[in-house]
């Protein structure tokens, strides 16, 4: 299979796809706001095909100057119009992604299939905005994305058999496995996931422990590969936050409130990983 991809969002995830579909054999176009972003984020895909062979030794991988060709970065939503499949990946503000669909409703051919890459938004009220609501999927793709086999896929309430089939090929191309669930908001990971990195914030802020022995807790009594804390700080805090706003205003249940010291932390600049600091320094 060999498609055209749009990735909408050239941040943390819409890098992460564009390069894995690149490294598939698709053309892929991506598409963000500013060229600063789109700059950085050609120029990390770069690096992470340049560098891919070191970390998947079991794996045939193209070089870099076969990849790279099939990627265009631009600001300029146009270049979607033929595209088969969209990859959507703005951040989890509601509004953001509206305004996104509805655009994309108006440029892009009624046969578009569209992966919404979302943490907790549902796919149903997506699908909504569509012509074509059988077309559009939940993929919440893992971060990060090249090194991540499985995803969680969401079926909302219009998604079809059809649409279903072609995204499981898309991700079999990129050697992804998907786990189908059904539509309610955060799904199955991040419903639970959210919980406890929110009360592992909890705890931080109560000094019952250092971000440090939280995760190590995770990581030395239960097993995990991550704890909590770093985990959060990999994700994003701004999108950890943002999405458990989503759960709280979708549930109503007080269990998602957000940690104030976690939001205090994003107002503060602090948004993990991407931004040097989050619980640790990078
Ligand atoms: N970070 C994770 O670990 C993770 C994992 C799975 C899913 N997600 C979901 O993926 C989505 C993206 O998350 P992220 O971590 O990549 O966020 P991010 O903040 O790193 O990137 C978002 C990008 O979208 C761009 N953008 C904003 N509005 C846009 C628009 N209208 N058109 C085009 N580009 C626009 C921004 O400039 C930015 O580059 C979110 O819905 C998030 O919940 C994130």
């Amino acid at each position: 299979m060999s498609v055209k991809v749009g990735v909408i969002g050239a941040g943390v995830m819409g890098s992460g796809v564009a390069q894995s579909a690149a490294q598939a054999g698709h053309e892929v176009v991506v598409v963000d706001l500013q060229a600063e972003v789109l700059e950085k984020s050609k120029a990390s895909i770069y690096q992470n095909v340049r560098f891919a062979g070191f970390y998947q030794k079991d794996k045939q991988l193209e070089p870099v100057d076969v990849v790279m060709p099939r990627l265009t970065f631009t600001t300029d939503y146009s270049l979607l119009a033929d595209a088969d499949i969209i990859v959507e990946n703005v951040p989890e503000v509601w509004e953001i992604k509206r305004d996104c669909y509805v655009k994309m409703n108006e440029i892009c051919n009624e046969e578009t299939v569209f992966l919404v890459n979302t943490s907790c938004i549902s796919i149903t009220k997506i699908g909504s905005l569509m012509k074509r609501p059988d077309k559009v999927i939940g993929v919440h793709f893992m971060n990060p994305v090249p090194m991540k086999p499985t995803v969680e896929s969401i079926k909302g309430w219009h998604t079809s058999e059809e649409t279903i089939q072609f995204t499981n090929d898309f991700l079999g191309s990129m050697e992804k496995k998907a786990i189908m669930v059904n539509d309610l908001p955060g799904f199955v990971s991040n419903r639970l996931s959210h919980l406890l990195m929110n009360e592992a914030a909890y705890v931080v802020q109560d000094q019952v422990a250092d971000p440090k022995s939280v995760d190590d807790i995770f990581k030395e009594c239960f097993g995990h590969k991550m704890g909590p804390l770093e985990t959060a700080d990999l994700i994003g805090l701004d999108t950890v936050v943002q999405s458990l706003d989503i759960l709280y205003e979708s549930y109503q249940d007080p269990k998602f409130r957000v940690c104030p010291l976690l939001r205090k932390m994003v107002e503060a600049g602090l948004h993990g990983r991407k931004s040097g600091q989050g619980f640790y320094s990078y």
